[in-house]
């Protein structure tokens, strides 16, 4: 392969510079948006490799964490990539091991540090029975795919759109289609709100819901209404009650669902469910509840590896009693014999399985189906939903 070593060096400097000052305050897309801004005698192909030599750093999880930054990259891009630059110029005698299946090259890191891939994902007594531990903890050195939801009878006009922008798609049905990361979305302009950005797994999370025309539905950690706009898309005539307990977050989906022409009106409500909302809530009942609750997100840390080297374990319990309270608190308004969806990005028991529990026998509804959604064979998220009906 073809490089100059000051520049890869000069890269390399960067790539350390970059790691050092983040502290993991905010997520490190944000926080690199203002290292960039920062640093504007970066050009372009040193920003896309300072921005790759940093997640993949992040995709080594908890492992090698004694090593120095260096030693890390090496081993970062030996797995993640095919050919690295780094490696030819920092560990010369491993290029003939870099191998184009990612098995491999674990073989290979794994013959020189035995038991890395345990450490890389170091909460394995904590995942769901359904996931398998091995391919999960393996999908984290490669990028997630980027995910697009096309509007029901919008599909042809989105395709034309992407084909005339010369954007290459895969269609895994007629409304979701894969794209490559770092795609140009700017360019769909034109077709702005026809298609949301929607990874694989959120696109299967309502596929259990039955609801009826005209029926009142409750998203009630409903953010920036990613799956409020999808449950609008199967069923047109629903009224639905949008909360969550940011005003901004719904100010987001306010201007999303007008971007995605959503006639139909909304009410919306700031609502913090971990405390009983009868003052507020009063006499309303619902035919549906969609509880997307607020989770680890452990289900998604390839889209953000630094979660990998963030999370403390403790957070996980903290996360189970919010989830709990929050459904203890919505279930009250919704009406016997309907429906309750509930959802996490979770791939953790105590936040999915536990939970499910949790509401069958405490809060007595009856279980419907519980479906891991497993994002790791798709090169997507992972994700829980389970579906409940009010007895
Ligand atoms: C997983 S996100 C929801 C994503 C959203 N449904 C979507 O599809 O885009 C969880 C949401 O729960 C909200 N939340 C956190 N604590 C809450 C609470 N105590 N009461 C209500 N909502 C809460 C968060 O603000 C966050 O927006």
């Amino acid at each position: 392969m073809e490089y100059n070593p000051k520049r890869v060096h000069q890269q390399i400097r960067n790539f350390e510079r970059c790691l050092e000052d983040y502290r993991f305050h905010e997520p490190f897309a944000r926080f690199l948006t203002q290292f960039y801004k920062n640093n504007k005698q970066m050009g372009s192909s040193d920003r896309r490799m300072n921005s790759r030599y940093c997640y993949h750093v992040f995709r080594l999880g908890r492992a090698f964490q004694d090593l120095p930054l260096q030693e890390r990259l090496v081993i970062a891009e030996f797995l993640c990539e095919t050919e690295s630059a780094v490696v030819h110029e920092l560990r010369p005698e491993w290029v003939e091991q870099q191998k184009p299946a990612l098995s491999q090259r674990i073989a290979f890191i794994e013959s020189l540090y035995p038991g890395f891939l345990n450490q890389v994902f170091p909460w394995h007594a904590h995942l769901s029975d359904a996931i398998d531990k091995e391919a999960f903890i393996q999908s984290h050195f490669v990028q997630p795919h980027l995910f697009i939801r096309i509007q029901a009878g919008k599909e042809e006009q989105v395709k034309k759109e992407l084909s005339k922008q010369d954007i290459s798609f895969e269609a895994l049905s007629p409304q979701t289609l894969v794209l490559a990361n770092g795609v140009n979305l700017q360019a769909l302009k034109k077709i702005q709100g026809l298609y949301e950005v929607q990874d694989w797994a959120s696109q299967q999370s309502l596929q259990a819901v039955e609801a009826k025309p005209n029926e009142t539905w409750w998203d009630c950690c409903a953010a920036s209404g990613g799956k409020t706009l999808m449950l609008l898309d199967r069923f047109p005539t629903i009224n639905v009650l949008v909360s969550d307990i940011r005003l901004s977050i719904l100010r987001n989906l306010e201007e999303r669902f007008e971007m995605a022409g959503i006639k139909r009106p909304f009410r919306k409500k700031v609502l913090d469910l971990s405390q009983p909302v009868a003052h507020i809530m009063q006499n309303e009942r619902f035919d549906g509840l969609i509880i997307d609750a607020p989770c680890s997100g452990s289900g998604t840390w390839g889209r953000t590896p630094e979660m990998l080297s963030k999370f403390q374990e403790t957070e996980i319990q903290k996360y189970t009693q919010l989830q709990k309270q929050i459904v203890k608190n919505a279930v009250p308004y919704l009406k016997p014999g309907k429906e309750l969806i509930y959802i996490t990005c979770s791939v953790f028991q105590e936040e999915n399985e536990e939970v499910v529990a949790y509401i069958s026998n405490e809060l007595n509804l009856q279980l419907e189906s519980m479906t891991p959604i497993l994002g790791y064979h798709h090169q997507a998220d992972s994700m829980f939903t389970a579906k409940f009906i009010k007895i």
